[in-house]
Parts: structure tokens; C-alpha cells; sequence
């Protein structure tokens, strides 16, 4: 008889023979999975297993994973969501997608050995926003009355509806992940209003596997939210502990009843600078849910940075509370605390398997260190962990059956992670599989020493941009005078952030092309045909700077990593960005340099289809660098500096190639910034340095744009105006206009500045009058010759059904105000 069987990094068809499996030969392609019978277990390379007894009852070792991907190796959630969305799948069929993956993952995990396997990380847009329903507190403009909270209201506060905007996106902590900001204020009224994480708790306990419920903990949930509007800013949300601690003592005895014994809360505002009065908030919040735990193991799991020695203090004398979880991997002061000062008899969870990276764990290394740990706090106290949820890596290795294999070995996408947590538990406990540590020594080696890794004209050129600085001659006004003239645009100038609507047809293009089902030629004259109905539209609705719409980019990080040395792709490495919305960050392998023009032969072709300016689209060295997975064996400005003289080069090309307005994405810039303040001005220098070395060497009159989004600015706006650029961009309209209010308390900005007039993450069309009332409010803080007007962000995840009216609209606001204040002069 034969199977299928999955490896760690591999399928193989096997061969039954009585009660072991044996290796026959790789499976070369993931299509041959198609029939069944295919049997989901996971081993290393060589070892063969024997079935049925042996494999299912050794005991489970000390191995546990913070969070899980929920989107699906295929994103199978993502096409579920959406076609829910379109109307075109019941909410049973969205449910099915939703328990078929949640199944998937927690045997999976069972599968592997993982004693504490996580429940309730699965979500069907966003964990906070799963809190938000779990303590029922939905802003009123949402019509709630009460009861158990449904998709519609659920997916209302998520996405907003025909009538309704929705509520603030913002990033988690310094991910590309986005959480939905709970909005909260003294009126607000709690009640326990989504069994989700019970739901789920049972779910998993139905098949078999007996789960770690994790939950938002109820002080980074206050931590992360923000006052309503019309509340108070300076209302303390921790205020708002003694509401929402009656809600977490009814889950949680609801969990104890359907038979949990572990409860994870995660807390990962610990890691961040917190004052004592928001330390006191855990005090007090674990102490007042002491009784409500008792009888049950309570983690804390805190993740993304150190944490403080302060915070450490609090949270290892936290009442109740039996387990802490420590990212150990950006968290290596953390070490420190732990080796002088954890309480005996407590769970010590170590993080040792990066959960925001897809390098292979260096085995021996974390071996060494949990070995270590163990002398701390005893072998039965320490438990195998990930740094934080694998929510942030991609899902499954298995299906890169493109990738080089050299790289493909030095990688562990989440389900290799689960493996790796799974094989050091297991060395820790007597067990050491030699063959998965050697083979794991045997790729860590390769990597050291790949030539492919090393390009010394690179190094020697980013080595040579450290200690001098970078930037034009002339001063930002003048050049703006300069710029003018040249480019003669009307006050208030509209224009787009760059992307245009990816319709399906158009990504039917790029599909074909890139599996050679069509011509070079044919994919050129689509593109082209995009680009030129792109820039007619533009025309027609008489925007100033006009974009070509990027239709040939996949994604402004990916498309840029396909094309640049040192880089490597994947093909299904998805990791969600927010609600269905996933990205596939390339990864950053070696040194980078830019074989050849990138973007110029698509400027050209657009800007020669239209007299009015053209912007060329560039993505900056930060955004690519925060945007992909990064090579751990530099430090991070080394690569991006090397990026940065690679955009560089592509600036200079499109400037020869007459291209005179050039914008050069920072999205990603803000999101970067290290949670601990006391890491802040050296990663701004760097990165804003890098910026500045794109562009430092072109001429007055070619005028620089940035562009960046879902990020508070007015603690870094200084760090902005140093980026020097001659206009920037910024996301505005879904954050309350906080981006205005450091301009109202009078910093100068003396640069172009177009804050979003209109939230392009909800299908909503703004309203003229909005936009101009919107417009209106920037021109009580900012110089009126200064100010641009534009969407929030690009357009590439709307309908034309919603930006036509909406551009529409907007120039119609632009123009209005232009009369208005011609008028009042
Ligand atoms: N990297 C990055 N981060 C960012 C942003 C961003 O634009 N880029 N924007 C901010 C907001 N985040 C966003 C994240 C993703 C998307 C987005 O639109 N993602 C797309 C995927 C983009 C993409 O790469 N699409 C490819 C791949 C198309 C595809 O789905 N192909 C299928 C079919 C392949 C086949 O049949 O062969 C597949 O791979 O499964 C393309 O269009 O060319 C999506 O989830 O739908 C938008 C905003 C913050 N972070
Ligand atoms: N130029 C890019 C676009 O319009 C910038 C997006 S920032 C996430 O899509
Ligand atoms: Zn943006």
C-alpha cells in the first residue's frame, strides 16, 4: 500500500510495509496530493516511524506555540472572506472554510508533538477586534441591540457598511500586521457578548485535542485602544479595568467549566516604555482575577522586544499567575532578567523559535541556551516556545516547490517552526533526534558560508555611505520655486498615491505571464492598454500628477525584490497584513544590488502618454526592508543601506529618462521605529539616512515625493522633515485627523504635505461636501500653498465602481476650495 507522507520539509510517497513507513522517492509536485490516501504526519529526513502505537503515545514534551497562521497555506480563509463579502457564499460556507483550518492546525500541531497548542488565535478579521466583541463594546453607530455579536456587526466595526465608517486600523506593535483600535470611553457599557473563545476551546476539544484558550489580556487590550470620539483624550482607558474584569472572570469560568486547565493571556504591552501607573493596571488586574484563575495555569506571554526590568519586576510578582512566555529572540536582554530574577516554582516559556522570521532555527545554539534556562528554573518548569505567534511568518515550506534549494534549506516557515519547538523540547528531555540536529548544523553551515551570500563592490559601497551624510544642496523652498515653475500646477494640486484598482483581469495578466502562458508581447500590450485607460481616467477626471497605476506590480515590496540581487521569493509565503489582505514578503538572502532598470520603461511608456507630470513610483529602502524577511546575519541598516543605493540608481535612470516627479514610497518607516524609545534616534538616523541617499543627487526641479500610511507621526515628524522631501503624502482620514494636531500646536512644515482627504480601506464613497470639509480643517493648520489633495493611500484594493465617484468627488472638493478661497482674497 502506499501513502503520502509529509516530512518537515518535504513530501515523499511512502510505502506501508506492516507497521513502518519507509521513504520511497521525494514527491516532486504538490498536485500529486490530489487523491487520497495522504496522511498528514510529520518527520525528519530519513527517520521512519512505527505505526499505530508507538507514534501517537509517547508523551508529549514540553512544547508550546504562542499563535498560529489563520489564513491557510492557500490563504483558503482569504477567498472564503471575500466571497462572503461579495455576497457570493453563505456565512455556513465561511464557517466550514474557518472550522476545516482550525481543525487542520490544531492536529497538525497534536501531529507533531506540541503539548500546549494554542485555541482562540484564530480570527475571522483581527484578535483585538475579536476582544472587542468579546466585552461587547461596540461604538454605538453601529445599531447593536445586544445579544450574541453576528458577522454583520462584526464585520461592520471591521469594514464599515454603506452607512457607516469603520473603525480605526492601526499596525500591531512593529508588524506589518493591522489590529481594529477599540474605541473607549466612560459611557461605554461591557457585557460578555461573543463565546468565541470558549466556541473554539470546546471545538478543539471535540476533536481531540485539549487546548491553551489564549486571550487578548485585559490590560493591553485597555493599552491599546483609544477614547471614543467625544471623549475625553486625556481619559485614562486603564480606568476602564473594573468594567471589563467582571467580562474576563465569566469567560474564563466558562472556560474552567468545558475543562480547560491552561489559560494564555497575551500582554505584549509589557515590552513596551510603561509608566508605573499603567504597570499598576496588571497589579491590579491579576490580582482582582486571582480567584476567578485559581485551579487553572495561567501564562503570561508577552513578545516583540525585551522586557523592561521594570515591567519584569510587576509581571513576575503578578498573583495568580504560574507561566511566563519571553521573546527570546529580539528579547535578549530579557535573558538577563530571567537568569537573576524569576520566581522559583514558575513555568518559564522561552521563545527561542523566531515567530517574525522564516530562518531555520540555529537547533545547537537554542539547544545550548534552554539547556541553560534549565538550570534556572528546573527541567520540569521549562517549556519550548516561539518568540511570538507565527501569525507573522509564512505557513508552509512544503509548498515552495520552486525555491532554490540551497535557500529552501536554510528556511522554516511556521509549520517547520512547530517541528523545530517540537525537536528542541524533545532534545531537552533525553530524546535528541540526531539526524534533524545535524542536518539543521549541516544548512546553518551552507548559509554561513554560501558565496551567493557575499558581493563585495556592495559592501564596500554601503560601508563607504556610513559616518558622512547625504542630502541636496539647494533648501526645500527653494527648490519648490524651482519645481514650480517647471511643473505649473493650481493651488490645493490633486493627485494619487500610485496604484490603481488590481482588477481580477488584470491579475489573470500577471498570473499567465509569469507561468508563460503568455507572451512577453501580450503581457506588454495588456500592461500598456491598463496604463493608458488609467491615465484617461486621470484625465478625464482632471487630476494633476497623475500616476500610471502600477497594474505590473504584484506588490510595491515584492515586485521590487523580484527584480533586485539577493533576494529570493516564494510562492505561496503569505502572511496576512489585515482582515483577508495578505502580503509575500520576499526574502532578503544576500547582498543586495540592482541588476538593471526596474520601473524606467514603464514611466516612459506612461508619462509619454500625457503632457501633464507623471510620477515615478518607486518603493524606499526602509519599506523594502520592514516589508521583507531579512537576512539575521548583518545588521539591519547594513542591508538597508545597500538597498538604498540600489533605489538609488533607479531614481538617477528615471530622472535621465525624463521623468520629473518621482515619488518614493516610506510606508513602512514609522512601523519600523523599535518599541523601546531608548533604540529610537539610532534607527531614525539610519533609516531616514537611508532615504536621503536615494535622492541626494538630482536636480532642483525634479521634484521628490514620499508617501506613508497608518502611522502616528507626531512623535518622529521631525525625523519626517529631516527626510527632506519636496512633498509627502500621509495617511489622515482614518485616525482622526491626530496627524493635524501636531501641526496645531505649531510645528513648521515648510514642504508639500497632502494628508488623506478620504479612508481608502472601506468601499464607502466620500461625500464633495466631507472632503471639503476635510480639506478645510488641514487649511486652519497648514499653509494653503503647501497643501496637495489625495486619498489616504493607493487604490489597489478598491473597485473602479468605488474610485471613480470617489476621485470624482475629491477633485470636485479640490476645486470648490480653490474658488472659495480665490474669492476670499
Ligand atoms: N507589502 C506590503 N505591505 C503593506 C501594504 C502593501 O501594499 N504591501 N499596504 C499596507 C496595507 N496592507 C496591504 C496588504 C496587502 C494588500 C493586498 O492587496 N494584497 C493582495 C495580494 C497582493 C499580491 O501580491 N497579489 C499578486 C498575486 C495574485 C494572486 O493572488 N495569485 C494567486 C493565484 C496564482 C495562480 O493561480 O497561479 C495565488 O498566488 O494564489 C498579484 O496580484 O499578482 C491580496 O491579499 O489580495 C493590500 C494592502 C500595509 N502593508
Ligand atoms: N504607491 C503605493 C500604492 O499606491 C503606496 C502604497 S503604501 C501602502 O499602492
Ligand atoms: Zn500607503
Amino acid at each position: 500500500m502506499s501513502f503520502f507522507l509529509r516530512t518537515n520539509y518535504q513530501i515523499y510517497h511512502a510505502t506501508h510495509s506492516p507497521q513502518t513507513f519507509f521513504y520511497k522517492y521525494p514527491v516532486q509536485s504538490i498536485s500529486q496530493l490530489a487523491s487520497p490516501p495522504f496522511l498528514s504526519i510529520y518527520l525528519t529526513k530519513n527517520q521512519s516511524i512505527r505505526l499505530p502505537g508507538s507514534y501517537s503515545s509517547y508523551s508529549k514534551m514540553a512544547s508550546h506555540i504562542v499563535g498560529y497562521p489563520r489564513m491557510g497555506p492557500k490563504r483558503e480563509l482569504k477567498f472564503a472572506l471575500e466571497s462572503f463579502w461579495d455576497g457570493k457564499s453563505s456565512a455556513e460556507d465561511l464557517q466550514k472554510v474557518a472550522a476545516d483550518l482550525r481543525s487542520s492546525i490544531w492536529k497538525q500541531m497534536a501531529d507533531a508533538g506540541i503539548k500546549y497548542i494554542p485555541s482562540n488565535t484564530f480570527a475571522f478579521y483581527d484578535q483585538v477586534l475579536d476582544t472587542t466583541a468579546m466585552l461587547g463594546a461596540v461604538p454605538a453607530r453601529y445599531n447593536w441591540n445586544g445579544g450574541e455579536i453576528g458577522f454583520d456587526i462584526y464585520f461592520s466595526m471591521a469594514r464599515g457598511n454603506a452607512s457607516v465608517p469603520a473603525m480605526e486600523m492601526t499596525k500591531w506593535f512593529d508588524t506589518n500586521y493591522h489590529y481594529i483600535v477599540p474605541e473607549l470611553g466612560p459611557e461605554v457599557k461591557f457585557s460578555y457578548a461573543s463565546h468565541k473563545a470558549v466556541a473554539e476551546y470546546k471545538e478543539a476539544k471535540a476533536l481531540g485535542v485539549d487546548t491553551v484558550p489564549v486571550l487578548v489580556g485585559p490590560v493591553s487590550y485597555l493599552l491599546l485602544s483609544k477614547p471614543a470620539k467625544g471623549v475625553d483624550k486625556s481619559f485614562s482607558l486603564i480606568s476602564l479595568l473594573d468594567k471589563i474584569l467582571p467580562i474576563y472572570k465569566e469567560v474564563v469560568a466558562e472556560l474552567k467549566a468545558a475543562g480547560a486547565s491552561w489559560i494564555q493571556f497575551d500582554e505584549p504591552t509589557l515590552v513596551k516604555d510603561l509608566d508605573s501607573a499603567q504597570l499598576q493596571g496588571f497589579t491590579k488586574a491579576y490580582s482582582e482575577l486571582e480567584s476567578s484563575l485559581s485551579g487553572l495555569n495561567v501564562l503570561i506571554e508577552t513578545y516583540f522586544a525585551d522586557v523592561p526590568a521594570a515591567a519584569f519586576k510587576v509581571l513576575t510578582a503578578l498573583k495568580g499567575v504560574t507561566a511566563f512566555g519571553f521573546d527570546l529572540v529580539r528579547g535578549s536582554k530579557t535573558l538577563e532578567l530571567i537568569k537573576s530574577g524569576i520566581p522559583s516554582g514558575k513555568y518559564l516559556f522561552a521563545g527561542v523559535v523566531d515567530g517574525r522570521n522564516i530562518w531555520a532555527n540555529d537547533l545547537s545554539t537554542s539547544l545550548s541556551l534552554l539547556q541553560s534556562l534549565e538550570g534556572v528554573v528546573g527541567k520540569d518548569k521549562l517549556v519550548v516556545s516561539t518568540s511570538c505567534s507565527l501569525l507573522h511568518t509564512a505557513v508552509d515550506l512544503v509548498n515552495e516547490t520552486k525555491l532554490d534549494k540551497e535557500i529552501k534549506s536554510w528556511l522554516a516557515f511556521a509549520a517547520q517552526k512547530v517541528v523545530e519547538v517540537n525537536a528542541l523540547a524533545k532534545a531537552l528531555s533525553g530524546h535528541k533526534d540526531e539526524d534533524f540536529f545535524s542536518a539543521n548544523a549541516a544548512a546553518q553551515a551552507s548559509r554561513k558560508s554560501s558565496p551567493r551570500v557575499n558581493n563585495e563592490a556592495v559592501q564596500k559601497a554601503a560601508l563607504a555611505l556610513k559616518g558622512s551624510d547625504h542630502r541636496r544642496v539647494t533648501n526645500v523652498s527653494a527648490r519648490l520655486d524651482s519645481q514650480q515653475k517647471k511643473l505649473n500646477l493650481p493651488i490645493l494640486p490633486t493627485t494619487t498615491i500610485g496604484s490603481f484598482p488590481q482588477t481580477v483581469e488584470l491579475r489573470r495578466v500577471r498570473r499567465e505571464y509569469k507561468a508563460k502562458k503568455i507572451s512577453e508581447e501580450e503581457y506588454v500590450k495588456a500592461i500598456k492598454e491598463e496604463i493608458n485607460k488609467v491615465v484617461k481616467l486621470q484625465e478625464e477626471l482632471d487630476i494633476d500628477v497623475l500616476v500610471h497605476g502600477e497594474p505590473e506590480r504584484n506588490d510595491m515590496v515584492e515586485y521590487f525584490g523580484e527584480q533586485l540581487s539577493g533576494f529570493a521569493f516564494t510562492a505561496n509565503g503569505w502572511v496576512q497584513s489585515y482582515g483577508s489582505r495578505c502580503v509575500k514578503p520576499p526574502i532578503i538572502y544576500g547582498d543586495v544590488s540592482r541588476p538593471k532598470p526596474m520601473t524606467v520603461f514603464w514611466s516612459s511608456t506612461a508619462q509619454s502618454m500625457t503632457k501633464r507630470p507623471m510620477k515615478g513610483m518607486l518603493t524606499g529602502p526602509v519599506t523594502i526592508l520592514n516589508w521583507s524577511f531579512v537576512r539575521n546575519d548583518q545588521p539591519r541598516f547594513e542591508t538597508c543601506y545597500q538597498i538604498a543605493l540600489a533605489i538609488k540608481d533607479e531614481v538617477e535612470d528615471l530622472e535621465k529618462a525624463g521623468i520629473t516627479v518621482i515619488q518614493i514610497d516610506e510606508a513602512a518607516l514609522r512601523e519600523g521605529l523599535p518599541l523601546r524609545k531608548s533604540e529610537h534616534a539610532f534607527y531614525l538616523d539610519w533609516a531616514v539616512h537611508s532615504f536621503r541617499i536615494t535622492n541626494c543627487g538630482v536636480e532642483d526641479t525634479t521634484q521628490i515625493h514620499t508617501h506613508m500610511c497608518y502611522s502616528n507621526f507626531n512623535d518622529i515628524i521631525h525625523s519626517i522633515i529631516n527626510m527632506d522631501a519636496d512633498v509627502i503624502t500621509i495617511e489622515n482620514s482614518r485616525s482622526d485627523e491626530k496627524l493635524l494636531s501636531v501641526f496645531r500646536e505649531g510645528v513648521k512644515y515648510g514642504a508639500g504635505i497632502g494628508p488623506g482627504v478620504y479612508d481608502i480601506h472601506s468601499p464607502r464613497i466620500p461625500s464633495t461636501e466631507e472632503i471639503a470639509d476635510r480639506i478645510n480643517k488641514m487649511l486652519a493648520v497648514l499653509e494653503t500653498n503647501i497643501l496637495w489633495v489625495n486619498p489616504d493611500c493607493g487604490l489597489k484594493t478598491r473597485k473602479y465602481a468605488e474610485v471613480n465617484p470617489a476621485l470624482q468627488n475629491m477633485v470636485a472638493a479640490a476645486k470648490l476650495l480653490r474658488t472659495q478661497l480665490a474669492s476670499a482674497k
